[in-house]
């Protein structure tokens, strides 16, 4: 039987006769099928429950998400039903564990172009509740070229970013506004003018503030644009604040982003949250009318975290590329939020790069080519403060975005002093990296000679000096957590 456990009575039946056949007779497991280069390719971890044949389990999963249902449909006949079929073809046991990889190829006739909607219903659409599974996640995906090529992608990229921005070979800084809730759009504006003005590139909106009894949107968008261009007078440089305009409809959302570009922003903000539709139609919006687009992705966690269940975050790292965003939260490795050293890098690799190998050394699955589609700035933030700042280099590179909320506004001199921490602490260790040193274990050398100039960053030094949060990631690559074993 299909989807019950084995009693080892079933009597084979024909292919098409009524009734409940198991997944692997019906043509979802083929252990000789060879992807072809335009196939969409997914490994899922799966753990089967007791008794479930792995293999079966793993069909199965190939099959609800592709053109399967329980039991035999004769109308499957009216279709070429082998070509339409997901096709699983390797099924691997992770050693030491109750997991196993499931490597699912999917033809591209499966899926709609240029929709992450009709892909994620199709690929996770209904098999994370199949009861014979006691858990499954989606790894990753190999997604082709022949389907990258019919997404628009980031309304930008990194290069033409920083282009507009004129900022080059360092990181972005930036700083999420705090309190999350509760200040009036006075008070917002002078955050955001206090942290510009001290050396930040940009400030942020936080994944929850949207238009509040507080502090509604059009009055936030004043303030705060009236705190850039003051920022952008007194400093020279090009700055932007995040307008998040996440809101319940599409409508709503872009009567706020009209605002934002009719008073000049040069970026907006949305959460996740909204839905892969609204972000899609948001980097449409974005690369029509010229402005960047930063996406928070709140929520995630509840589905990207656990190692055994849910969504990996590279798939949605893939996803929010091809969806388009120019900015994306991917990991911060130090810090008070989830992030093992290995997967944070290979997310911020899918993000960045036009071709990424197979890696399993950082979680990555497959090779993946991008096809020249523009990349994707990650993001950096959660408990961070100028004293991490060689660590942050060495672990995420160059083309990032380093966003201090508490470690700017929670600065004992003031917003601008945080804000010009970061900045002296970011350039010391710029240089010192230029100059060849080995700043990841000089680091906090450098950064107190770079002190000894900057009483803001001296004063950040010392009340976060010991500020870590070293916890257990809950989620590492095989490869890196039993070594010995892969
Ligand atoms: O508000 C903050 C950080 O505030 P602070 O800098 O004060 O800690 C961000 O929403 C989270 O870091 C996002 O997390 P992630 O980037 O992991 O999605
Ligand atoms: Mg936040």
């Amino acid at each position: 039987m299909a989807m019950v456990k084995h009693d080892g009575q079933g009597q084979k039946k024909s292919r098409w006769a009524a009734g409940v056949t198991p997944y692997v007779e019906m043509g979802y497991y083929k252990a000789d099928y060879k992807p072809k280069d335009t196939d969409i390719i997914a490994a899922f971890r799966l753990v089967p429950q007791p008794g479930m044949d792995p293999v079966e389990a793993a069909a199965a999963v190939a099959g609800e998400s592709s053109t399967a249902t329980w039991t035999v449909v004769w109308t499957d006949r009216l279709t070429a039903y082998e070509h339409y079929q997901g096709k699983c073809y390797r099924v691997d046991q992770v050693p030491g564990s109750d997991q196993y990889i499931a490597y699912i190829a999917y033809d591209l006739d499966l899926f709609e172009e240029g929709s992450i909607a009709n892909m994620s219903s199709s690929i996770i659409g209904n098999v994370f509740g199949f009861k014979a599974l006691k858990s499954v996640r989606l790894e990753d995906l190999r997604i082709p070229p022949h389907y990258t090529k019919t997404f628009q992608g980031p309304p930008h990229g990194i290069m033409m970013e920083r282009e507009y921005l004129n900022k080059y070979g360092r990181p972005l800084l930036g700083a999420t506004v705090k309190p999350k809730l509760g200040l009036s759009a006075r008070n917002y504006g002078r955050v955001v003018y206090e942290a510009l003005r001290g050396g930040l590139d940009f400030t942020k909106d936080d994944e929850n503030i949207n238009s509040q009894p507080f502090m509604r949107w059009r009055d936030r968008w004043l303030f705060s644009m009236e705190a850039v261009n003051r920022a952008q007078a007194d400093t020279g440089e090009v700055k932007g604040h995040y307008l998040n305009v996440t809101a319940a409809t599409m409508e709503e959302m872009y009567e706020r982003a009209d605002f934002a570009k009719e008073l000049g922003s040069v970026v907006v903000m949305v959460d996740l949250t909204a839905g892969f539709t609204a972000i899609q139609s948001m980097a449409k919006w974005c690369r029509r009318s010229g402005l960047l687009l930063h996406l928070h992705r709140a929520g995630h966690s509840t589905y990207t975290r656990q190692k055994s269940h849910g969504v990996n975050f590279r798939v949605i790292s893939k996803w929010m590329r091809l969806a388009g965003v120019d900015h994306i939260h991917a990991g911060t490795v130090v810090g008070k939020l989830e992030g093992d050293v290995h997967s944070v890098q290979g997310y911020y690799k899918t993000l960045r790069c036009n071709r990424t190998e197979a890696d399993p050394s950082i979680g990555l699955f497959f090779e993946q080519d991008w096809a020249s589609m523009a990349a994707v700035m990650p993001v950096a933030s959660g408990g961070i403060h100028a004293g991490q700042m060689h660590l942050l280099l060495h672990y995420l590179g160059e083309d990032c975005i380093l966003q201090f909320g508490g470690g700017t506004i929670g600065h004992p001199d003031g917003i601008a002093a945080g804000a010009t921490a970061n900045r002296v602490a970011l350039e010391a260790m710029i240089q010192a990296r230029n100059e060849g040193r080995d700043y990841l274990h000089e680091g906090p050398e450098i950064l107190q000679k770079a002190a000894r100039h900057s009483p803001a960053l001296t004063k950040a030094l010392e009340i976060w000096k010991d500020v870590s949060f070293e916890f257990e990631s809950t989620d590492v690559p095989d490869a890196v957590a039993t070594p010995e074993l892969v």
